[in-house]
């Protein structure tokens, strides 16, 4: 279990991280979710021991007094630098024996890993040649190296084409089944198809955290969606005003209404929709979903 209290960073007085805390038990694929400026890479980079926190705790259950947390952690950065004429495999090598594996040691493990990422036949090549979908899975193998209790990787997928965002997924989807991960990624998709929970980050806070079905349960209410021809954000008021509508959120073509009530808030809408000649081009009821829930909390 690793438990992290109360963890806050201040950049010339202004705190980025603020009072996080949360646990993560053994086996589990955590997504760290947050917008752009979020203080997710600030959160990773405590955690992975990089970087001091102003304030706060950050334990490992089993860990010795005063040992490094590095030796329980591995780590790839948002943008990891590779020596692109060294080899995949002189990479790792090298890269163990920072971890101080002994060089034979740290030979067995690159070819571990290598094959365990899905490149080791391109071990002899130089990094400079590997598409971004192999130069992720090499760093991937670079934060195993030194067979962690958990990896941490910030926004492994989010600079890749499709075809290294799959390979990347497909990679970690099959990790997860022996190494804890926490990753972090702006993008609800990846979070809901490779984690079993969630830590949403907003403004350096912790905003909401659980599994995805309870994440789901806990959020999922009626929804009307909206639009009218013309500027939508001009009905923004109006719609505000109705009694049973809770929220507007602003989606790319259309005003999202989080009702408390659907039946009278469908009424109320279309009796105003009426009375004043709204211009609706759409109006259709349904059920929230987690993306809704990201997009209200990143547009407050
Ligand atoms: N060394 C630093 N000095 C000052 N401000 C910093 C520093 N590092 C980060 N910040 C600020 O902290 C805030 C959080 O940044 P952070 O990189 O942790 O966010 P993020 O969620 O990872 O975003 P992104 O996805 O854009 O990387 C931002 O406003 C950023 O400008």
């Amino acid at each position: 279990m690793f438990n992290i209290h109360n963890l806050t960073k201040k950049f010339d007085g202004t705190a980025v991280v603020k009072d996080v805390s949360f646990s993560l038990s053994p086996g589990n694929c955590v997504a760290l979710l947050g917008a752009n400026g979020a203080g997710k890479t600030t959160t990773l980079r405590m955690l992975s021991g990089l970087l001091k926190p102003t304030s706060g705790k950050i334990e490992f259950e089993g860990m010795r007094p005063g040992a490094d947390i590095r030796e329980h952690i591995g780590y790839l950065p948002q943008y990891p630098i590779f020596h692109n004429w060294m080899t995949g495999k002189e990479f790792l090598v090298y890269v163990g024996q920072l971890a101080n594996l002994t060089k034979a040691n740290a030979k067995e493990q690159a070819d571990y890993y290598l094959e365990r990422v899905g490149i080791l036949e391109a071990k002899n090549q130089r990094i400079g040649k590997y598409s971004g979908g192999m130069k992720q899975r090499l760093g991937i193998a670079q934060a195993m190296i030194h067979r962690p209790q958990m990896i941490m990787l910030d926004e492994p997928v989010s600079s890749l084409d499709p075809i290294g965002r799959r390979e990347v997924l497909t990679l970690m989807e099959e990790l997860k089944q022996q190494t804890t991960i926490l990753f972090s990624t702006h993008i609800l998709s990846d979070a809901e198809e490779i984690s079993d929970s969630l830590l949403l980050m907003h403004q350096g806070e912790i905003v909401e955290s659980g599994s995805l079905v309870e994440l789901r349960d806990k959020h999922q209410s009626a929804k009307i969606n909206i639009a009218f021809k013309g500027l939508n954000e001009e009905f923004i008021p109006n719609l505000e005003a109705i009694s049973d509508v809770s929220d507007v959120i602003i989606d790319k073509n259309e005003l999202i209404c989080i009702v408390k009530d659907l039946e009278k808030a469908r009424q109320s809408i279309l009796a105003q929709a009426n009375t004043e000649n709204w211009p609706l081009t759409k109006f259709e009821v349904s059920q929230t979903s987690l993306e809704e829930l990201f997009m209200k909390v990143v547009q407050n």
